[in-house]
This record gives C-alpha cells, structure tokens and sequence, in this order.
C-alpha cells in the first residue's frame, strides 16, 4: 500500500528556541524525497519528529490518514524503518544478527530465524555489498560498512515508509551512488537527510529545503536548486546548468564567495 505521509504546521522549541518552526508537507506516495539544508537547519530534528524520538509541541504528522502517535509500538515499527545518524555500538552482536532486528517488528524478540529469514538477511547483506560479512563482529566494520549493515537491517524489515538521516555520511563515493541508487529502486516512500546537493538532485523525486527550523521551499530539483536559492539558503556562489546525462540540476561552486553577490563572484572568476 503506498503511504501518506501529512505534516501540518510542526513546531518543536527548545529553551524558546523554535527549532522547527510551522512546517508543513505532503509526501504523497512512493519516491525518494531529500531533505537538505544548511548544518543546524532542523533536518535531523524533522526526522526525528517523523519516526516518533521527538514529540513536537505542536502540529500532527498522519501517516496513511491516521496521527503516527496512535499507532502501537508495534503496527509503527511494521510500517516505518529508520537508519539513524548514530552508529550504535552494539559491539557484541554479528553483523547478521543486527540486520536481523529488522524482522523484529514482524515475529517478537524471541522468534528463532527461520531458513526464509536467513535467505532474506543474507540477500539484504548482498544488497548493500556486505556478501559474506554476517559473522563478522558489528562493533569491527569500518564505518561505511555499519552504516550499509543498517541499511539492510531496515531493508529485510520491509517498511512501507523508510526514513534514513544522513544514509551517505560514511559512504566513498561509489556507494554514496550506490546505496541511493538501491534505496530508489525499492519503490517505496524513502525520506532522507543528504549534504551533497548533486546527489540530492540526481536522485531524489522531490527536495525539502529546510533553513532554520522553517521549510524554506520544496518540489522538483529543478524547483528548488536554484542559483538565487543556493545562495539565500547556504550563503554560496553557484553556477547550476543542466547535468549532460540526467538533465537534473547540476551545481558548479565558486569558492571564496565571502558574502559578495553572485554575479560580483562569478564576473571575477571569468576575468
Ligand atoms: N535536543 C535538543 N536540545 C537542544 N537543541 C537541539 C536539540 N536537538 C537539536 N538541537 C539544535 O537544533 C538545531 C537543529 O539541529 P538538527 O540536528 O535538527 O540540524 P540539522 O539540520 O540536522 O544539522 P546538520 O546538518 O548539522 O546535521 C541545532 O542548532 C541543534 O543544536
């Protein structure tokens, strides 16, 4: 069943700080949907608030028609996977023990795996290029390979909404590519917080802006990685053209921006 996900007018404050402030979405259905912004803008806070760590003071979040806080534990963890910015320790566990949390919600703690579990683990393993590390200890993978062993943890739980904080951080390049590329190809409603726009444009549906704790705009790639934008929003000088392969939006930046407009830069860098 595709999800709908409605935030209406969430504020959250802090010491009366509004750390988010009125925002308000729709994600109306299957896609990739990037949340982006400057460090500090509220997009962990936002995510937080969708997978229930953060109650806000105000605003409701429905998922399907229904307030996410009226879900049991239970029927939540059935429809919403979370990848979290934190790589947990869990040092103890083997890699496929900690993918199998993932079907957790599904049968209960105690429930052994059983021959079609380990086929799924072992499939989610490969998937995100982790083929023949499940008995390896969790606490020794390199960060990238933890952060890809949680990805398929969240992978074997089938989730109809996936939200995933900063899924790239400790990615080199190729997976970077690689885990966005897969989380596309699931199919499902995939919300993530990234910091490389470039990626952001070639591979989410639609974009999320965010700039202190308020959503400054959303829509295409096209819509919201604007030059003028760019610069409001993150304070830097862009030059954005058309992408050679995808068509998307692709930004080339100017470096020692240091508050001067746009057109100063780049009319300085052309001399
Ligand atoms: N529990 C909290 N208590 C107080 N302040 C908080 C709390 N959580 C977040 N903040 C503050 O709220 C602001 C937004 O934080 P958040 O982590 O949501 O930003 P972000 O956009 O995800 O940033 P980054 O790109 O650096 O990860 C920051 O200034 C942060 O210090």
């Amino acid at each position: 069943m595709t999800p709908a996900i409605e935030v209406s007018n969430l504020c959250w404050r802090v010491a009366e700080r509004p750390l988010l402030d009125g925002v308000s979405f729709a994600l109306s259905g299957n896609g990739m949907y990037g949340v982006i912004g400057p460090n500090g803008a509220g997009k962990s806070s936002l995510l937080r608030c969708l997978y229930r760590f953060i109650r806000p003071d105000s605003g409701t979040i429905l998922l399907n028609g229904q307030d996410i806080h009226l879900y049991s534990r239970r029927s939540f963890a059935r429809a919403v996977a979370v990848v979290p910015q934190e790589l947990p320790a869990l040092f103890d566990l083997s890699t496929e023990a900690v993918v199998a949390m993932g079907l957790i919600p599904h049968k209960g703690w105690l429930a052994a795996d059983s021959a079609a579990d380990k086929v799924n683990i072992a499939a989610a393993l490969a998937e995100v290029g982790l083929e023949g590390y499940g008995r390896q200890p969790f606490g020794k993978l390199s960060g990238g390979e933890k952060q890809r062993a949680l990805i398929a943890r969240a992978l074997v739980q089938k989730p109809q909404f996936l939200i995933l904080d900063e899924p790239t951080s400790h990615l080199d390049v190729r997976f970077q590519i690689e885990v966005l590329e897969l989380l596309k190809r699931l199919d499902i409603c995939v919300i993530c917080t990234i910091h490389d726009l470039n990626l952001a444009s070639a591979l989410c549906d639609e974009l999320l802006l965010m700039s202190r704790g308020r959503l400054e705009a959303s829509g295409s790639p096209a819509e919201v990685l604007t030059e003028t934008m760019l610069a409001s929003v993150f304070g830097v000088c862009t030059t954005v053209k058309p992408h050679p392969q995808h068509g998307r939006p692709l930004i080339h930046y100017y470096y020692g921006y240091n508050g001067r407009t746009a057109s100063q830069e780049k009319e300085e860098v052309s001399l």
